[in-house]
């Protein structure tokens, strides 16, 4: 059956849920069952899940796992697992588990053995890593690196960033790491201005290796190299300090980059899964093979779970779940990702391309218009900071916005932990508001000792109370070590991939950015002069492009 039939099927079903629980307050829920902690939640791979703060009972957590049994998502898995091309839009397969893979068995994407290449490719990459790492790896002064710049944008970066920062502790034996993305020069010239060009090396990571931004970044990494080192731009030895990492190396080597300098992924790796691929080449550098390899273990151990457990202990899939019921029920246009971890700062905006980018989409696979309402926006910032920002609107405003808080139970600084106690008592509580609230009457007992006037004691009335019912996962994280970052990021690829399959999207490609690209490359050519600007732009650009010529050209 086709996802919009099953989707329609299901509707009603979960609309009567949806009825029945609207005017349910969760606090009733817990009252009505004792055990209700006890059984939503989960302990899988490193993580414990609990999911008892959601506006949801038995009856419709059953509908719910019923569409995803009937959208066949038991077959859509194991066809991406055996790398069958479900990227139906680009015919490919969609392997980045294989990247993880540490078993004995085959996996074919076109009928070749993928393995061999991602062994070889791991090799390289722990070498690389290792002599890098030990001084081994000389620059063209003969000098050890110090520094590694990473040049990439999207995929190409947001993974790596967010990894090193997030296992910051691991990162201190290693050279020092640094992200180059934005084609805004002042980030590279601000993070070059502190580096000596002997004793740095330059990882460009391009899966297409024909990003704009990238390449200019690339560019002025070559010039910069070459002025402070006094050698020509196209000196051999300069690419003792340029590495690419790219699914064309043809590309990359066309571009003047050694062989030996080049590490290999592959189409069926989408850029937004590639982290497990060379394009963790920085993290390898930053945390040592091991520590890389330990990550890669993590995420195998998700998806051993996420492959065998059943639907309704399917961590992954319980999350795919509970954000499909507010997004199409409560009309949840956002959802929140609260990590109470500074090392976890990046990891909304690594989670915004990874959700956002796979189910952000209005057409389902087959090309027929979408069914329900699909991806909603992530958003998130370390707590206790979003506290005392953000937090106003997910308690009191007019949207209902679900969150994920993230909590590592241990601390690396032990000499610190009541510090760490208050930013765990911190999440405990904020979820413990969102969904309890604070009644009329509780704010009536509480006021009535200030002897205010009535109108006055009902205006701060209105205003205090906060309704509650807020629905919010609390994830418990034991330590952020690699392996247990590697199991919640696969985690979250998971949950994505079955939303995508509920809602019968594509996940892996995305023609929403295409157009953007192709109209920035030809609005620079014309902002340079090598192409007149017509009357092919609307008045509005156009108008805007002859500001901008007389101003920044
Ligand atoms: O790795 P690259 O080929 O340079 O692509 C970098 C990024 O480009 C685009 O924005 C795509 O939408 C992203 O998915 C991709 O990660």
């Amino acid at each position: 059956m086709s996802v919009s039939l099953v989707n329609r099927a299901f509707l009603p079903v979960l609309q009567q849920d949806f009825s029945r629980l609207e005017s349910i307050h969760m606090r009733d829920l817990f009252a009505q069952d004792p055990r209700r902690v006890e059984r939503y939640s989960l302990a899988a791979a490193n993580l414990f899940l609990d999911y008892s703060k959601n506006r949801i009972d038995d009856e419709a957590l059953d509908h719910l796992f019923e569409l995803a049994a009937a959208s066949e998502l038991g077959a859509a898995r194991e066809a991406m697992f055996t790398g069958q091309a479900i990227n139906n839009t680009e015919d490919r397969a969609v392997l980045h588990t294989a990247l993880r893979y540490s078993g004995p068995d085959s996996i074919a994407a076109e009928g070749v053995n993928v393995m061999p290449a991602i062994r070889e490719q791991r090799q390289r990459l722990a070498d690389c890593a290792r002599a890098v790492r030990n001084g081994q790896w000389l620059g063209a002064t003969g000098e050890v690196i110090r520094d590694v710049v990473n040049i990439g944008i999207g995929g190409s970066d947001l993974g790596p960033a967010m990894v090193t920062q997030a296992l910051a502790p691991y990162c201190r034996s290693g050279p020092k790491m640094h992200f180059v993305s934005n084609v805004d020069p002042v980030l590279i010239c601000d993070i070059l201005s502190d580096l000596n060009p002997a004793t740095t090396l330059f990882i460009v990571a391009s899966k297409t290796f024909t990003t704009q931004e990238t390449l200019a970044n690339a560019g002025l990494a070559k010039r910069w190299l070459a002025a402070g080192l006094d050698l020509a731009v196209d000196d051999n030895s300069l690419q003792q300090h340029m590495l690419a990492v790219t699914a064309r190396p043809s590309a990359a080597k066309a571009l003047g980059y050694l062989d030996a300098n080049i590490f290999c992924f592959w189409d069926w790796v989408g850029g937004r899964y590639s982290l497990w691929s060379a394009v963790g080449l920085p993290i390898a550098i930053a945390i040592g093979p091991e520590g890389f390899d330990e990550l890669l273990a993590g995420a195998e151990e998700m998806d051993e779970h996420f492959r065998s457990a059943p639907l309704k202990e399917n961590m992954p899939l319980v999350l795919a779940v509970l954000g499909i019921w507010y997004r199409q029920f409560f009309n949840s246009q956002s959802y929140a990702v609260l990590p109470y971890s500074q090392r976890l700062a990046r990891l909304p905006a690594y989670l915004q391309q990874l959700d956002m980018e796979s189910n952000g989409k209005s057409i389902q696979k087959d090309g027929a218009p979408a069914s329900w309402a699909t991806g909603p926006v992530i958003w998130g910032e370390p707590g206790t900071n979003g506290q005392h920002a953000f937090y106003q609107l997910i308690h009191q405003g007019q949207d209902l916005i679900p969150c994920d808080f993230l909590v590592p139970t241990s601390h690396e600084a032990p000499e610190h932990a009541e510090q760490h106690q208050i930013l765990v008592a911190n999440a405990v509580a904020q979820a413990e508001a969102l969904m309890c609230g604070k009644s009329a009457e509780q704010l009536r007992a509480e006021l009535a000792e200030c002897s205010l006037a009535p109108d006055k004691l009902d205006l701060l009335v209105a205003h205090k109370t906060m309704p509650g019912n807020r629905p919010s996962n609390c994830l418990l994280i034991p330590e952020l070590s690699p392996k247990v970052l590697g199991s919640l990021i696969a985690l979250y690829e998971h949950k994505v991939f079955c939303q995508g399959v509920i809602w019968g999207l594509n996940s892996f490609d995305q023609w929403g950015v295409e157009l953007g690209k192709q109209l920035a490359s030809r609005i620079c050519r014309e902002m340079c002069g090598e192409d007149s600007v017509g009357a092919r732009h609307d008045p509005s650009t156009e108008a805007l492009l002859a500001r901008l010529s007389a101003e920044v050209c």
